[in-house]
């Protein structure tokens, strides 16, 4: 790519004396990974302006910087755009020659699921014989090789970077509604992208749910040509969302219950989360490998896709009795003649009622929950993630997540001034998560369930009493001790 294409792009013209031929060797938003020949594009943060970088850029060799405002250098050819983050996903995917038309690309998107699903899907082509890369939370995996990241859907010249080395024949990413709305995903291009469900998350972020909802949309508006949208029309935003697509001549396979939907939910068996459907000219039954009724949705939008790509039921059957476990979603250990202890990533109320209900049907005889709620995170979801929890858990141990800039002695305020206002008698606070976690399990026993949420596959972030870097590792560190325990006992 060479500066006068990027100007073509961008619809701007410079008097400058350059040489339009010049070769551009990178695009980044960030000076500090500024190279020789780079572009460096100016995005407005909610920290800091980028535009405060741009002599940073210049002497670290960018050859073209493009900015909101009007700025004249003589180091660089300043181009002036409307719209910085939109431009840096239509620069990065030029530069990276449109990485998306090449393969098969499928976007999933809502407040919960986005993780599971795509799991799923990509386990579904795998099994079917096609390569699968996956951009997502636990990480990014490209020609079978894991690749870190700290966002769910990276930035654009990561992700147009990730897509021209792809050379899987698919490629499934989730996309989060931030992503949408800072354009990280401007110039993808979609073969089928699929809905979840909305709920209240990420309100710190987007005004209402009305613009959570819109933002979301975006997705289904970026598919290639003969692109299918699957949608879950069994959540009311999705119900909405498969309307306005309709509308608008799009074409959507719909699952849930209504009658007309092209994968008609008939029915959830709750002993062994299965779906009786109408599918064609038939009633099938879909057995989610995973546990709990949310994952039986999660189940149907993979085979709605796999159904799309021409998998048949069978091989989609027998490809799911091999899903591995999905790190931190509904993940279990069973403690002997002890309480099974259940990790998941559940962060929002409804997830909590669908892992602790889920806990329920499999028959906890007492269920302790343990859980507690990022420091600068959505603070409208706490109240009703107690209340969620109080209903459904015979006791609830309220502790620590992520403090982020939080301090302890905050948070554990937050957490009393929570307890009062929506918590009840079955609900109490201990601070440090590895003791919660201790205290939960060791009065918990045989046929005693203890769900702990909202870190799920994370590492913590702080210390805490014991030393461990995650609610698994605590969890299976208790295995370790309580059956020391027991054989000193026994000796
Ligand atoms: C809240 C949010 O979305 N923040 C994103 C936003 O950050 P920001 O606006 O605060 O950026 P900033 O720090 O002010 O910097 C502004 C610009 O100056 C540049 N800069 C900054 C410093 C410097 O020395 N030089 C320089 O050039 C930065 O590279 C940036 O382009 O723009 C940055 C650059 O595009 C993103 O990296 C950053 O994501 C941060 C890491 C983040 O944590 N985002 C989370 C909330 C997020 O996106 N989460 C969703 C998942 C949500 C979910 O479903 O749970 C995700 O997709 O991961
Ligand atoms: N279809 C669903 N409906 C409601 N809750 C769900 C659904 N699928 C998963 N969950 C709950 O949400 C949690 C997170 O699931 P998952 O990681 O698949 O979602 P996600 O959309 O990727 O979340 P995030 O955006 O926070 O990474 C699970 O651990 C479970 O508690």
């Amino acid at each position: 790519m060479n500066v006068e294409q990027i100007m073509q792009l961008l619809n701007q013209k410079t008097n400058k004396n350059i040489d339009p031929h010049s070769l551009i060797t990178g695009v980044t938003d960030d000076s500090r990974s500024v190279e020789e020949g780079y572009v460096f594009v100016a995005v407005r943060g909610y920290q800091v302006d980028g535009h405060d970088f741009i002599e940073e850029a210049i002497e670290k060799g960018a050859s073209v910087v493009v900015t909101e405002e009007k700025v004249e250098h003589d180091g660089a050819v300043c181009l002036q755009t409307e719209n910085c983050r939109k431009a840096l996903g239509q620069i990065a995917t030029a530069f990276y020659g449109n990485p998306s038309d090449d393969k098969i690309v499928i976007g999933v998107t809502g407040t919960n699921g986005k993780t599971t699903t795509s799991h799923m899907i990509k386990h579904l082509c795998e099994k079917n014989g096609y390569s699968c890369g996956m951009f997502g939370t636990i990480d990014y995996m490209v020609n079978d090789k894991v690749v870190p990241g700290i966002q769910t859907t990276p930035s654009a010249p990561l992700l147009q970077k990730l897509l021209f080395e792809s050379k899987d024949d698919v490629v499934v990413m989730e996309v989060s509604s931030h992503g949408l709305a800072q354009y990280r995903l401007e110039g993808v291009k979609f073969d089928y992208a699929v809905f979840t469900n909305l709920y209240k998350d990420h309100l710190d972020y987007h005004d209402s749910m009305e613009s959570y909802f819109e933002a979301k949309s975006k997705l289904f508006h970026m598919l290639k040509p003969g692109g299918k949208s699957v949608i879950n029309t069994d959540d009311p935003w999705g119900e909405k969302l498969a309307q306005l697509l309709e509308g608008e001549g799009s074409s959507v396979c719909k699952v849930g219950h209504h009658l007309e939907n092209e994968i008609i939910l008939k029915d959830i068996d709750t002993d062994d989360f299965a779906a009786c459907i109408h599918y064609g000219e038939e009633d099938r039954k879909v057995t989610s490998p995973l546990k709990g009724t949310h994952n039986v949705y999660n189940t149907l939008e993979a085979f709605a896709v796999g159904l799309q790509l021409g998998f048949s039921f069978s091989d989609m059957e027998k490809a799911m009795t091999s899903l591995p476990g999905i790190r931190g979603r509904f993940e279990i250990f069973e403690f002997e003649n002890g309480p099974i202890v259940v990790i998941d990533y559940a962060h929002t109320a409804d997830s909590i009622e669908h892992v602790l209900d889920t806990a329920r049907q499999q028959g906890a005889a007492s269920l302790t929950h343990v859980f507690g709620f990022r420091g600068d995170r959505d603070v409208s979801k706490r109240g009703e993630m107690i209340g969620a929890s109080a209903i459904r858990a015979d006791d609830y141990i309220l502790t620590l997540d992520d403090l982020n800039t939080a301090t302890f002695d905050e948070m554990v305020s937050t957490l009393e001034d929570l307890q009062k206002e929506y918590g009840d008698s079955s609900g109490r606070i201990i601070p440090d998560r590895t003791l919660a976690i201790e205290e939960a399990i060791v009065n918990s026993g045989a046929g005693d369930w203890v769900v702990i949420t909202g870190k799920g596959h994370e590492s913590y972030q702080q210390h805490y009493h014991y030393p461990v870097n995650s609610d698994k590792e605590m969890v299976e560190d208790m295995k370790r001790k309580l059956k020391s325990v027991k054989k000193d006992i026994m000796a």
